[in-house]
Order: C-alpha cells, then sequence, then structure tokens
C-alpha cells in the first residue's frame, strides 16, 4: 500500500535528509539509489562515510552522532538543493569547518545556524553563494516551535543540529513533511515526537542519542516504513476520534480508513438512528425504555437514511445518547466492528464521542479532533446550505453550544480528550492539511504500538526500522 504523493512536500528534501542522516549513522545504512543522487554520493565521502553502491541500493557506513570530519575540499549541494540545509546544520552541530556551494541562499539558513552557535560566513555572489560553516561540539538545542512552519531548509537545519545539541530541539514543520521527517528520523532510531500547534506540527528530537541504520526502499517515503509495521501489530488496528460536533471527525476518519485501506464506522448514526426512530414512532428522545428499544431494534438499513444528517437528528442523538442503557446497546455492535472489520481489512477508524474512553480504550490510535466553535458552526451551515437545507447560522451555533455542553456534561461516557489521545485542532488546517496531520500522528502512535507489540513478545521489528522510541504527544486536558 502506498500513501499519495501530495503526504510530501518535498520528497528531494526527504531524500537528501536520509542520505545526510546516514552518514552521521555508525553502521551501515542501505538506501534505494532513487534516494541518494549520485552527486550527493562524494560529498558524504567528504564527510568521512564510506559509500558503496550497487544493485540499485547504496549502501553508506556512517561515523556515528559527532563524528564527522572536515571536508578537504568544498562541499557541491548545487545540484541537490534538498541537501544543503540537513548537509549545514548537520556541519553546525560538529566541530568541523566546511565550505558549502549553493546554488542561492535558502529563507532563514544562516540565522538557523548561527543561533544554533555556528560561524558562517557568506561569500561568492547571490546565484553562486559559497558559505563557509564552522560548527561547534556543544550546539544550543533550537526552539523553532509553531505557529509558523520555518522555511524548509532552515527547518531540516535546525533538525539536523537537534541530532548533536543536548536536551529537546523543537521545529515547526507543515504537516505533510512533518510526517515524512518523524518517519525518517524513526527509521533511524532517534528519539522523536511530534506535537500539533495549529496549522503545523511540532517535530521534538531528542540529541545526542544513538542512531542506528536503515533501510529505505525506492517507494520511500510515499510508502512510509511505519505501513509496513501494521502488518507486524498484533491484531487488527484501531484508529479511535473522537470529539464535537462538525470538527472535522467523519471527514478526517473516512480519508484516513481510505489512505490505510481501514474500515470505517460513523457511531453517531447509531444514535442519530435510534433518536430518529423514536421521535418517527410518536416517542421522546429523553424516555429511557422508548429508546432502548430503538437501539436494539436498529438495523444495518436504518443507517442509510439521508435524514439522519439533519441536525434534528443530530438533537435526538445527543439525547438519546445521554441514557445508560441505549449506550450498553449499542456498544456490543461498535466493539464488533473493531475486533474484526467487515471484508477482511486489517483495522478499522471510528468516530464519535466516546470511541478512546469507553469502546476501544486499548485503541493505540487516538485523536481527539476539535476545532473554535463559530468555524465548526460555519462547516455545518456550509454543509447544510449545500444539501439544500434552509439554515440560519446564528441558530446552528446556538444549537451545537447546547449539544457540545449536553454531550460534555452527561454522566456517562462524556465527551473528553482521554490522556492519551492527541488532539487535534482543525480550526487552521483544511481538510488536507487535517488528513496529512492525521496521517503523521497516526504514523508516530503506530511506531510506537509496533514496538510495545515486539517488546512485549521479543519479536523482530519491521523492515528497515530498528528502534524508534515513543512518540506521539498526548493529550493536554
Ligand atoms: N479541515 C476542514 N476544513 C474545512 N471544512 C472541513 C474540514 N473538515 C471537515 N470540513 C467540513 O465540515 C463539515 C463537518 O465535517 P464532518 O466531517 O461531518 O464533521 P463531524 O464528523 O465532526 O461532525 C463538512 O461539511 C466537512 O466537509
Ligand atoms: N460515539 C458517540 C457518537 C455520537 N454520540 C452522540 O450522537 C450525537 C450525534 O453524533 P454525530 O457524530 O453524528 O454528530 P456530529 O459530530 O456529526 O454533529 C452527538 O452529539 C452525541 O451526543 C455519542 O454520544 N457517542
Amino acid at each position: 500500500m502506498t500513501l499519495p504523493p501530495s503526504l510530501i512536500d518535498d520528497p528531494a528534501t526527504a531524500g537528501a535528509l536520509a542520505a545526510v542522516l546516514s552518514a552521521a549513522t555508525v553502521g551501515e545504512s542501505r538506501l534505494s539509489a532513487a534516494l541518494v543522487p549520485c552527486v550527493l554520493r562524494p560529498l558524504l565521502a567528504e564527510l568521512g562515510a564510506q559509500v558503496a553502491e550497487g544493485g540499485g541500493t547504496v549502501a553508506v557506513t556512517g561515523r556515528g552522532l559527532g563524528g564527522l570530519r572536515s571536508p578537504e575540499t568544498p562541499l557541491d549541494a548545487r545540484a541537490v538543493p534538498g541537501a544543503l540545509g540537513p548537509l549545514c546544520g548537520l556541519l553546525a552541530g560538529h566541530a568541523v569547518s566546511a565550505v558549502v556551494r549553493a546554488d542561492r541562499l535558502p529563507d532563514g539558513l544562516v540565522a538557523t545556524l548561527e543561533r544554533a552557535g555556528a560561524q558562517v560566513v557568506v561569500g561568492g555572489s547571490t546565484t553562486a553563494p559559497l558559505l563557509t560553516v564552522r560548527g561547534t561540539a556543544s550546539p544550543l538545542a533550537p526552539d523553532c516551535g509553531g505557529p509558523a512552519a520555518l522555511p524548509p531548509a532552515a527547518a531540516m537545519a535546525a533538525l539536523a543540529v537537534g541530532l548533536t545539541a543536548p536536551g529537546e530541539s523543537r521545529v515547526a514543520l507543515p504537516p505533510a513533511l512533518a510526517g515524512v521527517a518523524f518517519d525518517l528520523l524513526a527509521a533511524f532510531g532517534v528519539p522523536v515526537r511530534l506535537e500539533p500547534a495549529g496549522a503545523v506540527l511540532d517535530l521534538v528530537v531528542t540529541g545526542e542519542a544513538e542512531t542506528a541504520p536503515a533501510a529505505l526502499p525506492a517507494d520511500w517515503p510515499v510508502t512510509p516504513v511505519w505501513l509496513a509495521a501494521l502488518d507486524h501489530g498484533a491484531g487488527p488496528l484501531t484508529v479511535a476520534i473522537d470529539g464535537p460536533a462538525a470538527a472535522g471527525k467523519g471527514t478526517l476518519a473516512r480519508a484516513v480508513a481510505a489512505r490505510l485501506g481501514l474500515a470505517y464506522l460513523d457511531t453517531g448514526l447509531l444514535y442519530r438512528a435510534t433518536g430518529l426512530a423514536v421521535r418517527r414512532a410518536g416517542g421522546s428522545p429523553d424516555d429511557p425504555a422508548a429508546t432502548e428499544q430503538a437501539a436494539r431494534a436498529l438495523s444495518p438499513d436504518d443507517l442509510n437514511d439521508p435524514a439522519l444528517r439533519g441536525e434534528a437528528a443530530g438533537d435526538a442523538a445527543s439525547r438519546v445518547a445521554a441514557i445508560p442503557a441505549v449506550r450498553a446497546a449499542l456498544l456490543e455492535f461498535q466493539r464488533a466492528f473493531a475486533a474484526q472489520p467487515p471484508d477482511g481489512a486489517r483495522g478499522a477508524v471510528l468516530d464519535g464521542r466516546d470511541i478512546g474512553s469507553v469502546v476501544c480504550p486499548e485503541a493505540p490510535v487516538k485523536l481527539f479532533v476539535t476545532a473554535r466553535v463559530e468555524t465548526r458552526a460555519r462547516r455545518r451551515f456550509l454543509e447544510l446550505r449545500e444539501r439544500g437545507t434552509e439554515v440560519i447560522e446564528s441558530r446552528i451555533l446556538r444549537d451545537m453550544e447546547e449539544r457540545d455542553a449536553r454531550d460534555r456534561s452527561r454522566s456517562v461516557a462524556p465527551l473528553v480528550p482521554v490522556a492519551d489521545a492527541v488532539v487535534l485542532d482543525t480550526s487552521d488546517l483544511d481538510r488536507d492539511g487535517a488528513l496529512s496531520a492525521a496521517l503523521a500522528l497516526t504514523g508516530a502512535r503506530v511506531w510506537a504500538w509496533h514496538h510495545a507489540c515486539a517488546r512485549a513478545d521479543g519479536r523482530a521489528g519491521p523492515p528497515g526500522a530498528p528502534g524508534a522510541t515513543d512518540t506521539g504527544s498526548t493529550g493536554d486536558s
């Protein structure tokens, strides 16, 4: 299975980062030749790495973090612009001196290197700059966290410095690039985690750790290494997505399921169908006996009624959802779906209010998706208007606030982010951005899940995955 190229903002940057990292790793990394442009290979050798080619693979035996040597000749990064950032960052974090030829000076690069403690002299011309970088063996950990992403070269430089800087370094990246960088660092065994920060993800690396050799196939990063971990986990993968109304849970859940080949269950439909059935029978959605009976009588066909999408069904749903007997009646169906996903899928995505807390508390991936209430009301307003429903936005906002309050304050399975959920605020992310962020965060959790499973029963890691540490941040409430 592959992820679409849209996941990767800049494959050249990702491939160059892989090559440069392998030069600073003890042991032999095996990278597909497609990832390591020919012109980059002599440059790795200048840094002291051994480079051997054959059979479509470039084998790089590196010198370890802190072990790079000063090159004797200028390093020519002109033909591989993506290499400039990670290369300069790595040099800045070593006690070496090097001259680097570039085809232009990327925004923020020099300032990032200087902030880390390196000395940088820029010579040459605008179209052919020459950078003299004098690095330091004790660089300062960069703190370039959100809310705005750094320009790519500066970001990759900050990440590379962070590998040798003591303590934690934080770098804000667009979600797609953050996912790729996370996957790569994890494949090299770097302690790393991801934390959502508005429209970006903060990638946090712990420096001075031992890296481990990686193996990256030609289809990386379109196929991230963590996807292989899916096939090495214990049982089906469950992705739990919870959050308030119109946060974008369903949109995200459907897209994640499609990309990863997982089944999808919109659990809100179960509550909506129960509420609607009771109302149609002339009953009250607050009546425990009638609602429990309706919940037990649900059939799969009831979930296809277009009326379920309306706000009236949403209101009835949140009323029946506060009745413990209704929740109990619907629980078994949801758990069975996660444990045995239909059509042989290797896992399932469930979205709702209590998936991470009650339905699937053991889910390895838990996302709490939220957004500002005005943004959510606007989204629902646009959605309903597009469907031809006459609606007033201020009324939607008010109803949504009431429904959220009811969902948050009910005594049974209230809507709250559990401690091990990642809170993803989609207010400043469009649909693609939210999907990239969710996939990156899922990857981080799948890595952690895989390693926990492997540790528990002594199995080997997925191909090319020697040992990432935990990742993925936890919810903040
Ligand atoms: N990140 C986003 N940016 C803009 N609109 C979005 C985003 N995510 C979802 N939407 C839109 O908002 C509306 C509500 O999304 P939906 O996935 O149904 O939310 P939920 O399942 O949380 O109720 C839909 O019209 C959807 O297309
Ligand atoms: N797992 C779930 C899913 C929905 N629900 C209830 O069902 C209502 C409708 O859920 P939904 O997910 O279809 O609603 P939207 O977020 O799409 O507006 C919610 O307001 C909750 O009260 C729940 O309690 N638990």
